[in-house]
């Protein structure tokens, strides 16, 4: 038996289709939703998902601006343009592309961003209520797997959830949400002993470590849920997640390919916060 696929460019066309409605109709009451993209440096992957967003920006109705910088820009000229963007009337959504360079300090620089504007969830604020259980902007990488998960009708409640990394975009946010759905969670990482002994116990695996092969079919047990959020590009320009997927398929009862799993549902719920915010400015502009 194979793996069934836990389709995210499939689920993506979809939930984008409802993205346009939704945004057609706050168009339509005069409120173009819009997001504001910042881009430093010169990095190749970066300008390809900066290029996705605006893609999917256009397929959705909502307005997008990118701002690019060189690798040598001063942490305050980009705190001087998130303050024109946090006070912009056109923009619903601030996100601040990284990794940044090393002399630009990223806390600062998320610290300036209107916590009504933080459609990436990274600022502390939205963090927090994360913590405690409920943000308006949830996380677009975390968020994109939950509604993967809830397409498929897997459930979270009582399941041990095992995370292998543990950033602050991926790893830490996913293991509050999936938490506060009901789950036990692990959370492993690079200094992890013994990885396999936790990944074994998974019903549901969730990959963000950035090293490709990591996960093995001997790694994992019977009819396990793997997501892979791993993007590793390969010398021969191809790209590949964490996970051993020709192995471990055989054994997973879902599993999301790379690419067309978590990177695409990623883009998605970044322009659904974006949507999200629009639609509270039209609703704080009625009062
Ligand atoms: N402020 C900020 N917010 C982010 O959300 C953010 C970021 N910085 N920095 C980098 C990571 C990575 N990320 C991805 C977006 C799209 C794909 C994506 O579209 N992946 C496609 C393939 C893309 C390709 O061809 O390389 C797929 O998996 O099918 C992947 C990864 C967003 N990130
Ligand atoms: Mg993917």
């Amino acid at each position: 038996m194979s793996a069934r696929m836990l389709d995210g460019r499939a689920l993506s066309k979809e939930i984008r289709a409802g993205l346009f409605e939704r945004s057609l109709r706050i168009r339509n009451k005069g409120v173009v939703p819009g997001l504001a993209v910042i881009l430093v440096g010169n990095d190749p992957a970066s300008k390809v998902y900066v290029r996705n967003k605006s893609k999917a920006c256009d397929e959705c109705g909502v307005m997008s601006k990118i701002f690019s910088f060189p690798g040598t820009v001063s942490e305050y000229e980009l705190m001087e343009l998130i303050a024109e963007l946090n006070v912009s009337n056109e923009i619903d959504g601030i996100l601040v592309q990284l990794p940044l360079p090393g002399h630009v300090n990223v806390r600062n620089i998320i610290g300036c961003i209107s916590v009504n504007k933080d459609v990436d969830g990274f600022h502390l604020y939205n963090v927090g209520g994360l913590v405690v259980g409920g943000t308006i902007f949830p996380p677009c990488t975390p968020y994109g797997v939950q509604l993967l998960l809830e397409a498929a009708k897997i459930e979270v409640a009582s399941k041990n959830v095992v995370i292998v990394g543990a950033s602050n975009i991926v790893g830490k946010p996913m293991a509050l949400m999936l938490l506060q759905k009901g789950a036990t969670v692990s959370i492993c990482h690079i200094k992890t002993r013994d990885l396999s002994l936790y990944t074994r116990m998974a019903d549901i695996l969730i990959v963000a470590a950035g090293k490709p092969g990591l996960i093995t079919a001997d790694m994992v047990k019977n009819d396990v849920v793997v997501i892979d959020v791993g993007i590793n590009k390969m010398s021969d320009g191809s790209i590949t997640g964490d996970v051993d997927f020709d192995s471990v398929k055989h054994i997973a009862s879902w599993i999301t390919p790379v690419p067309g799993g978590v990177g695409p549902m990623t883009v998605t719920m970044l322009i659904e916060n974006t949507i999200r915010s629009a639609e509270l400015r039209m609703s704080i502009n009625q009062l």
